[in-house]
């Protein structure tokens, strides 16, 4: 039996990157990626805007939904400030058990905690059981039909505060036509488009950026 996805950038990691740094852990999966097997990471032009709107969100306790690999878990862990944390969520225990791995590589395992299951199940247990009060800042991008439903949980569990930042990946390719409605539509976001490209590739894709207004 062959090895998965996973299991080979995991490998291009140990067998390139250097042991705690997340830069180069970040430039070897874009490498592999783009040259030898294309992978759905956020990637390295979309990956620049994440990490700017990151930079200036500096968000104190931080979610993500799709946890993959662990590239953008790292994009973002790297530039969070000591005493930060980053919580990411993925379903897939073969995705989990690799992410954890690539995410120890970069060094970064203290500031993130990688929570196995569903985001319909994990969200409601953030309070109570992950104490936490609210996130300053949500990366969505599992399921791209779990973005809406995941948004609204979001708010029922009282998880966003006044000028809570969501940013989207995908919001053109594959697409999240009923997320991107409701965030342009509702009057409890601010919302804006980054336009760029599809990771490791030409086509038009872009990143949502919205403001929770509470
Ligand atoms: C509900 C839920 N809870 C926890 N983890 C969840 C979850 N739904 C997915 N996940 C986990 O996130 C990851 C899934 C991410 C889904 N991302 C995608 O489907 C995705 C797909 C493309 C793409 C674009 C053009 C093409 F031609 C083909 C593919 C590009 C991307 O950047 C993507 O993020 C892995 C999965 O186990
Ligand atoms: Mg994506």
């Amino acid at each position: 039996t062959g090895s998965t996805q996973p299991q080979r950038i995991l490998k291009a990691v140990q067998n390139n990157a250097t042991w705690g740094d997340a830069e180069s852990v970040i430039a070897t999966i874009d490498n592999y990626c783009r040259r030898k097997e294309w992978a759905m990471n956020v990637g390295d032009d979309k990956g620049p805007i994440l990490d700017s709107v990151v930079s200036e969100v500096s968000p104190k306790v931080a979610l993500e939904l799709g946890t993959y690999c662990g590239y953008s878990t790292i994009r973002i862990a790297r530039l969070l400030s000591p005493g930060s944390c980053l919580i990411t969520l993925e379903f897939n225990p073969d995705c989990a058990i690799i992410a954890r791995q690539i995410i120890a590589w970069a060094g970064l395992q203290d500031r993130v905690q990688l929570l196995e299951g569903p985001s319909k199940d994990l969200i409601p247990q953030m309070k109570e059981s992950f104490r936490v009060k609210s996130f300053d800042f949500v990366f969505l991008d599992h399921w791209k039909e779990y973005y809406l439903p995941d948004t609204k949980l979001l708010e029922e569990c009282g998880l966003l505060r006044k000028g809570t930042v969501l940013l989207a990946d995908n919001v053109i390719c594959p697409g999240t036509p009923k997320y991107l409605e409701y965030v342009r539509n509702s009057p409890r976001y601010e919302s804006c488009y980054f336009k760029s490209h599809l990771e490791y590739t030409k086509v038009e894709d872009g990143l949502e950026k919205s403001v929770f207004l509470g």
